[in-house]
C-alpha cells in the first residue's frame, strides 16, 4: 500500500482532503502568524528543553522528509514547561524546505516564508501509552518549530547535511548516535503558541505547536543538500528530487495565537 499521498500536483495539499477529510478541519496546521494578532498570556511560562545526547538513534528517509529518530523508553529527552501540563518525550525530529530560498517552511510569518523549518516532535507519554495513541489525542503531541533562515554556514547543521548522502532514497536509514538537537536551538526561546495538527497526512489533530521567534540561520550549501535526497526510492525510475515537502498555511478559524515574549 505505501503512502498515497506527497506535494505534487495531483497528490499534494490540495487533494489531501480527498482521503483525509479532517483537512478541512477547525484546527489544522499550520497557520500564518500574524505577530500583532497573538495575545500575550501571563499564565505562559517559558519552555525548558532537556536533551540528552545518548537517546538519538537513526537518520532515515521516508519518502516525504529526511527523519531523525530517538529513544523515547524514558525522560531523558523531553520539552516542559511553556504551554504543556507536563514533560513530553522527544520522539523524531525532521525538515520541511523549498527549492529556493524564499519558501520552504511551513508557518509563515505576516505572510512571508523562511527556507526551511525544523519540527522536533515530542509525545505526552504521561497520559499516553503509545506514540501512535498520543499522535490521535488532543493534547498528545508538542511539535517545537523553529524556521531556518537562508545566511552562513551553521556550526553544527553538518552534523546532518554531511550524512545525507547516506539516505539519498526513500527507505533508506542509517545510525545516527551522539546527536545533541540542542546544538539546533536559536539563543532566544520565546515563542508563539496555538492548537494545531499534523501537517501531513493523517493530519490528526493532535499537536500543541510552539514555534520558535527567532530563526537560526544556515548556509544556500547547506540547504542544497537537503535537495540531494529523493522521493523515491532506488528501484524507482523516475528519480524525484525532495523538496517543497511543505504544506501551506491553512484558516485559523476558532483559534486564539497566544505568544510569550
Ligand atoms: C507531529 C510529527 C508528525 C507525526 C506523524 C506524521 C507527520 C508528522 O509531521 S508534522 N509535520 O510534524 O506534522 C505523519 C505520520 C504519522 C505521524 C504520527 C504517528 C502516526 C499517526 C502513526 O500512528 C501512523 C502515521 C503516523
Ligand atoms: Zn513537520
Amino acid at each position: 500500500t505505501g503512502d498515497h499521498w506527497g506535494y505534487g500536483k495531483e497528490d499534494g495539499p490540495s487533494a489531501w482532503h480527498r482521503h483525509y477529510p479532517v483537512a478541512k478541519g477547525s484546527r489544522q496546521s499550520p497557520i500564518d502568524i500574524i505577530p500583532d494578532e497573538a495575545r500575550r498570556d501571563s499564565s505562559l511560562g517559558p519552555i525548558f528543553l532537556k536533551y540528552d545526547r545518548c537517546t538519538s538513534l537513526s537518520i532515515a528517509n521516508n519518502g516525504h522528509s529526511v527523519v531523525v529518530e530517538f529513544d523515547d523508553s524514558d525522560d531523558r529527552s523531553v520539552i516542559q514547561g511553556g504551554p504543556l501540563d507536563n514533560p513530553y518525550r522527544l520522539k523524531q525530529f525532521h525538515f520541511h524546505w523549498g527549492g529556493k530560498g524564499c519558501e520552504g517552511s511551513e508557518h509563515t510569518v505576516a505572510g512571508v516564508g523562511y527556507a526551511s523549518e525544523l519540527h522536533l516532535v515530542h509525545w505526552n507519554a504521561v497520559k499516553y501509552t503509545t506514540y501512535e495513541d498520543a499522535a490521535t489525542a488532543p493534547d498528545g503531541l508538542a511539535v517545537l518549530g523553529i524556521f531556518l533562515e537562508q545566511g552562513d554556514d551553521h556550526r553544527w547543521l553538518h552534523t546532518i547535511t554531511d550524512v545525507l548522502y547516506m539516505v539519498k532514497f526513500k527507505g533508506s536509514a542509517t545510525n545516527f548516535k551522539g546527536f545533541n538537537p540542542k546544538c539546533l536551538l536559536p539563543s532566544n526561546l520565546h515563542y508563539w503558541t496555538y492548537l494545531g495538527s499534523l501537517t501531513t497526512p493523517p493530519l490528526h489533530e493532535s499537536v500543541i505547536w510552539i514555534v520558535l521567534k527567532e530563526p537560526i540561520v544556515v548556509s544556500e550549501k547547506q540547504l542544497g543538500m537537503f535537495r540531494i535526497l529523493q522521493f523515491s526510492g532506488e528501484e524507482e525510475d523516475q528519480r524525484m528530487r525532495m523538496e517543497n515537502n511543505f504544506r501551506p498555511p491553512q484558516p485559523l478559524k476558532e483559534r486564539i495565537l497566544k505568544k510569550r515574549c
